[in-house]
């Protein structure tokens, strides 16, 4: 039987020997797209950068694609996208350049681009929607294609397990919608995706578990379409940057954890 995409059991990650994320059981099978919820502060990264191995796993157990935490022989069988991140202008390289740093990470270091490589860079590049900016410095990209190169770069490596963090925050609309189709397309040839986001809204076509994380804990598991009316959680008045978290329905079918609180 294959092993789960993530198997974490009462699992602890923090920094340093601080816990923020505590005694988490969570499932994530083969082919499910995920969305990991919460409020600012909550834990959601934390949660993404423990599965990572980039967040110290204090306690219980964290497997994935099959292998404990870090374990993973090749490492480009996970993309991420991390959290407010654009590509630095520092370095003049250009989209094709940036992606195919992606692709290497499949290969291995010191291995050469094939021809077969600089197509899949091209093709990550074109599902993007990018495909006529290969040649163009990414520091003469807009801050949401700039977003868009970065989730090209993961998928050059044709990751199993693609892990996401915000990616659609601060991203114009145009690039929202290019990122929704592309994901959809990834996640019905089989990736499995995990997008921790404020506001699942701009993805709610292609997600369709979620995950709420408050206070390091799991406080929802099931549907998207139940963790809030418009899947990812209401503005509070005042305060656009902060979100209530999904309602807790005990009543949802598909439950996987314990929901310790
Ligand atoms: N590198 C770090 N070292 C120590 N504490 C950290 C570190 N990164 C985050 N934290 C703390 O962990 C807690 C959870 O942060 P985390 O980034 O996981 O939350 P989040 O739910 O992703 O929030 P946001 O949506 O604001 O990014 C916060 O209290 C934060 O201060």
């Amino acid at each position: 039987m294959t092993a789960p995409a993530l198997q974490l059991r009462d699992a602890s990650i923090g920094y340093g020997d601080v816990a923020i994320v505590r005694g988490v059981d969570l499932t994530v099978d083969h082919g499910e797209a995920v969305a990991v919820l919460g409020s600012n502060g909550s834990g959601k990264t934390t949660l993404a950068r423990g599965v990572l191995g980039l967040a110290t796993v204090l306690g219980g157990d964290v497997q994935v694609l099959g292998a404990p935490v870090g374990r993973l022989r090749e490492r480009g069988r996970i993309g991420y996208v991390p959290q407010r991140h654009t590509v630095s202008g520092a370095v003049p390289a250009t989209v094709r350049e940036v992606v195919g740093v992606g692709r290497l990470a499949r290969l291995g270091l010191f291995r050469r681009l094939r021809a077969a490589d600089r197509s899949a860079v091209a093709d990550a590049v074109a599902a993007v929607g990018l495909g006529d900016r290969l040649g163009d410095p990414v520091a003469s990209l807009s801050g949401g294609q700039q977003r868009r190169v970065l989730v090209a770069r993961a998928l050059a490596a044709e990751p199993e397990l693609l892990i996401m963090d915000e990616p659609t925050a601060g991203v114009d609309a145009a690039s929202q919608e290019a990122l929704a189709a592309v994901l959809a397309r990834v996640s019905a040839a089989g990736t499995t995706l995990v997008v921790v986001t404020h506001e699942a809204g701009p993805l709610s076509g292609v997600l369709t578990r979620a995950i709420a994380v408050d206070h390091g804990r799991i406080s929802y598991d099931g549907p998207l379409a139940g963790a809030a009316p418009d899947g990812g959680g209401h503005h509070h008045p005042g305060d656009p940057d902060r979100l209530e978290p999904p309602r807790y329905r005990q009543d949802q079918p598909r439950v996987t954890t314990d929901r310790r609180r």
